[in-house]
């Protein structure tokens, strides 16, 4: 049903009527009974006139049938029937089907008509036949405005004069005011005046009561963030109990996949479940809370140590190849360093072979940055996707988007190949220009468990945008990362910036190692080169050898953590003339300070 925008000061005859039918209902009458805290059975009466077509707020419907009981009780306490208050209460007849048959029920008393100063029913009455014929309307209907039937408080010097308006209600004792003659001007105009005063008054009234509401509105609210804040922080405490208790309670069990028994098997295929994700956040903020608020040197610490567990041990029976085969999507005319950058990123970091796959332009140029790399001429061939899957089973990873570009064509073909990688179960690590095509499409990535985003500021947000149809919120980091997680179906994201914010839609990860304040272009291809290598050696090693957390998280830890030292140390050699290249030369090093000392 179409509600009607009623949201004024002014009620119409067929809105009250409305009002009254509702309010007039056994159940709404017995609710009140005796009740003094009503604003529940008001809430439900907004509802149902809602239903019938009015949007009205509770308080709004509150004061009007205030207003129209002491319209009623004035109209009915010692007036004459057919008398002028009678005819002034225009819902009499209804209000007394109610009200009446309630007392003779035995319903509560009804209150004594107190006295209503500004209350005039001559005055009303007058008012009322001068408006017949010249209501306005609200979405049809005719409205007669009404004077506002209970004291309306008008400000000193707001012009409301009480012109011609002597009561001729002796039992209402009112204060005696100075009588005025008005002999010279006519009735009509007169009323007229009187009438645009009242109205006014009236809108000041409501004005008045609409901002007092807001206010409280605005208390309520701050109360509820308040009881949030205590609920979480009640929560955290509940949960480091639970915890301690639990630890001390049982030994680690042997297999630490099982002390996540809500949680995936890492590498299993899985499709998002729209259930979880609506179930989980309650879960995820303890968790996240637990490990981001505070994070310190110390989680830092452990989290490296679970890097260097996954890393495979050098040795003389190794084949080529088994520690890692990595395919870059990437490369065009106008960018060949991006691909470039992580393919070598990828080998410097320990992988034994890169493939590029790019177009037919770029492949001479970036096969003369380094005879190391294998480079495909195919990105823009009209077999790419089954050249490119062809490939796809001697991959360990495929690293999606630097230098990609945006050309229709090339981001249908790698479309395709992100389809073959997700049917053969190929990690993949999705940068630069590949986040671009999921911002445009993001089914295309949802909910494929061994997916890693990797956006930097703008990728991050132009992705939050598409998926969560809501600009981000630049005071939560951790939660905004952690949201989008959730809503990919729990891909891992890192979120690269100053810290590096890390999330699996379950735990957030913040890597802060120290960097450099030089931002050159490629730091990023270097950050996903690198981890192309390191999500298959976290996923061979699987989670026992991370102690339990998503060895994609950890992956990507360790490739942030190596990028930054590589920019710290290139920093340190070339200050401000730091290049990517330079930054790759210091690749070897850095590992070996991280990880393997
Ligand atoms: N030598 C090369 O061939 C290189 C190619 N690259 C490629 O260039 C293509 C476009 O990449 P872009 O990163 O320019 O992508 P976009 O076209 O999305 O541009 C990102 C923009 O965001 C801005 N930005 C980044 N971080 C920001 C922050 N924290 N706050 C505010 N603004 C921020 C940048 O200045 C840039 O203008 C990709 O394919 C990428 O791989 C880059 O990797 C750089 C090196
Ligand atoms: N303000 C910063 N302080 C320290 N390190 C930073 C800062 N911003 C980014 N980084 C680091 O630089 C690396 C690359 O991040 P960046 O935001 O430059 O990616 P990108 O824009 O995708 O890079 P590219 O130029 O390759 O496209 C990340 O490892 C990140 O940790």
């Amino acid at each position: 049903m179409m509600i009607a925008n009623t949201r004024g000061f002014l009620w119409s005859d067929l809105e009250t009527q409305a009002l009254l039918g509702i309010w007039g209902e056994a159940d709404v009458q017995s609710a009140l009974d005796g009740n003094f805290r009503n604003s529940h059975v008001y809430r439900d009466v907004a509802c149902r006139l809602a239903q019938v077509g009015f949007d009205r707020t509770p308080e709004q419907c509150r004061i009007r049938i205030k207003g129209l009981k002491r319209q009623y009780y004035q109209a009915k306490d010692g007036l004459p029937k057919g008398g002028p208050a009678r005819k002034a209460c225009k819902f009499f007849d209804e209000m007394d089907s109610i009200l009446g048959a309630r007392a003779a029920a035995g319903g509560p008393a009804p209150p004594r008509a107190g006295p209503a100063p500004e209350e005039e029913t001559s005055r009303e009455q007058a008012a009322e036949k001068a408006l017949t014929g010249e209501g306005s309307s609200f979405t049809g209907h005719p409205v007669k405005v009404e004077c506002a039937p209970f004291a309306i408080p008008v400000p000193p010097g707001h012009g409301f004069k009480h012109i011609g308006a002597q009561t001729s209600t002796p039992h209402l004792s009112q204060p005696k005011r100075p009588k005025k003659r008005h002999t010279s001007i006519p009735l009509d105009k007169m009323m007229g005046k009187l009438l645009q005063q009242s109205v006014d008054a009236e809108e000041k009234f409501f004005r008045y009561e609409e901002q007092r509401l807001k206010m409280e509105d605005k208390h309520r609210e701050t109360e509820r963030a308040r009881e949030l804040q205590m609920l979480q922080m009640l929560g955290q405490v509940l949960a480091g109990i639970s915890s301690a208790v639990s630890q001390r309670a049982q030994p680690r069990p042997a297999s630490p996949p099982q002390q996540r028994t809500h949680h995936r098997a890492y590498g299993d295929d899985i499709t998002f479940n729209a259930m979880t994700a609506a179930l989980s956040p309650p879960l995820v903020l303890e968790r996240a809370f637990s490990l981001h608020k505070g994070h310190s040197v110390k989680d830092m610490e452990t989290t490296f140590q679970l890097v260097r567990n996954i890393i495979p041990p050098l040795t003389t029976k190794k084949h080529k190849g088994q520690d890692g085969r990595i395919g870059i999507i990437g490369g065009c005319q106008e960018y060949t360093g991006a691909p470039y950058f992580a393919a070598i990123s990828a080998l410097k970091v320990g992988a034994d072979l890169t493939h590029v796959f790019c177009t037919k332009e770029a492949a001479p140029v970036i096969k003369s940055y380094s005879p190391e790399l294998i480079v495909h001429p195919v990105l823009d061939s009209a077999t790419a996707v089954r050249d490119v899957e062809t490939w796809l089973p001697r991959l360990h990873t495929l690293v999606v988007g630097p230098g990609l570009g945006r050309d229709d064509a090339l981001l249908q073909n790698v479309k395709g190949i992100l389809e073959k990688s997700k049917a053969k179960g190929v990690p993949l690590v999705v940068d630069a220009d590949g986040l671009w095509l999921i911002a445009q499409q993001p089914s295309l990535i949802q909910g494929y468990p061994k997916a890693v985003l990797t956006p930097n500021y703008m990728e991050f947000s132009r992705l939050y945008e598409a998926v969560l149809r809501d600009p981000v919120d630049s005071n939560d980091h951790h939660g905004a990362v952690l949201r989008l997680s959730q809503a990919l179906g729990n891909l891992t994201i890192v979120q690269k910036g100053e810290r590096d914010v890390i999330s699996d839609g379950e735990q957030v990860l913040v890597c802060s190692q120290e960097g450099s304040s030089r931002r050159c272009g490629g730091q990023g291809d270097l950050l996903s080169g690198s981890l192309g290598v390191l999500v298959h050696w976290a996923l061979l090693a699987g989670s026992e050898k991370t102690n339990g957390l998503n060895p994609l998280l950890v992956a990507a830890f360790g490739a942030c953590a190596l990028t930054r030292q590589c920019n710290k140390q290139a920093f340190q050699k070339s200050g401000r003339s730091t290049t990517t290249t330079d930054m790759i030369a210091e690749v070897g090093p850095a590992f070996k300070k991280l990880f393997e000392t």
